[in-house]
């Protein structure tokens, strides 16, 4: 069996679940199941707190994680990322008082509290600066308000809680993070277990599926190329024949997010009957 953690609870914890369901995997559907064997697929899932969820992969003891970057970065475990997942998405940033702090200069002697204390230490370390880690387990903006600290370090998706509590980003992003899945340092070759090689493909077909759209359209064979051109494809567009004389129907995946620019410049090409559909899921 392939032994995978995934997300108990927390940011991660729903859209792990999914993207795995959606790559064909049984996933639990009480939240109070702690382990879920998927026999049919040779694979045994763990749900952990995404924070111990390095320490186990890194130990050896599991095979394969989601996490958060910045977790993984965090605990200094033995393990690296293998594929981003394009979910959770956050920086980490310090923040302070307006006027107090600018530059990553300006932390020497302060006192800063987080919940990443190895992330922020090792930041510091990096940028030659001595500063006081003050080591919380969330809720870090008050810390500042109650005197605790002088500045914080923490998770920021869309800034509401730091604007609620009149505090201002300061000092370059520490870090860029989304959900990855990781695996034992040791271990990132892949081609030595099928299970992994079938469990990546599948995420990436996932992946894959939601970043694209399959585009369909009529052209005139005029037009062909400055069409094709627009619309490249992944190996190369499908072209077959119109019952319809000089005109040619076109087939390619497109970026989701750049699918109305190419309908509009292909329509004042002269394309016309374009059309857009989902992709549940492929390989690639
Ligand atoms: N708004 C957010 N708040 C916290 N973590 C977030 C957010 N958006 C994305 N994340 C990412 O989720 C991971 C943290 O998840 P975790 O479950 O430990 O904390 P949480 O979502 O704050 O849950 P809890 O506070 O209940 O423990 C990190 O990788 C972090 O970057
Ligand atoms: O930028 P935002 O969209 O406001 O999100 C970021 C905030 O959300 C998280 O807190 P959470 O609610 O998880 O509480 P916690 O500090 O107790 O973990 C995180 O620690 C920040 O405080
Ligand atoms: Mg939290």
């Amino acid at each position: 069996m392939l032994r995978i953690a995934v997300p108990n609870k927390g940011s991660l914890s729903e859209r792990a679940t999914t993207i795995l369901s959606e790559a064909g995997y049984r996933q639990r559907r009480d939240p109070k199941e702690l382990v879920l064997v998927d026999a049919e697929n040779e694979v045994e899932f763990f749900y952990l707190r995404p924070r111990d969820i390095a320490v186990y992969v890194g130990s050896g003891d599991l095979d394969l994680g989601v996490t958060g970057r910045d977790l993984l970065l965090d605990s200094g475990a033995d393990a690296v990322e293998v594929l981003p997942l394009g979910f959770g998405s956050s920086t980490f940033r310090f923040a302070a008082r307006p006027g107090t702090v600018s530059t990553v200069r300006d932390l020497a002697g302060r006192r800063i509290a987080t919940s990443y204390a190895g992330l922020v230490r090792s930041h510091l370390a990096d940028h030659g600066v001595t500063a006081e880690v003050i080591r919380l387990d969330g809720a870090v903006e008050t810390a500042i308000r109650l005197g605790v600290a002088d500045v914080i370090a923490d998770v920021v998706e869309t800034g509401a809680t730091l604007r609620q509590q009149g505090l201002e980003i300061v000092a370059e992003p520490i870090l860029r993070s989304e959900a990855v899945v990781i695996r034992g340092k040791g271990r990132s070759e892949s081609g030595e277990d099928h299970r992994v090689d079938q469990l990546m493909r599948r995420i990436n077909g996932v992946l894959v599926a939601r970043r694209y759209v399959m585009l369909a359209y009529d052209v005139e064979m005029a037009r062909l190329d400055e069409a094709v051109a627009m619309t490249p494809g992944i190996e190369g567009p499908t072209i077959s024949p119109l019952h319809k004389e000089g005109w040619v129907a076109v087939q390619a995946m497109v970026p989701r997010d750049e699918t109305n620019r190419i309908m509009d410049a292909l329509y004042d090409l002269g394309a016309r009957a374009i059309l857009v559909t989902s992709i549940h899921a492929c390989r690639l």
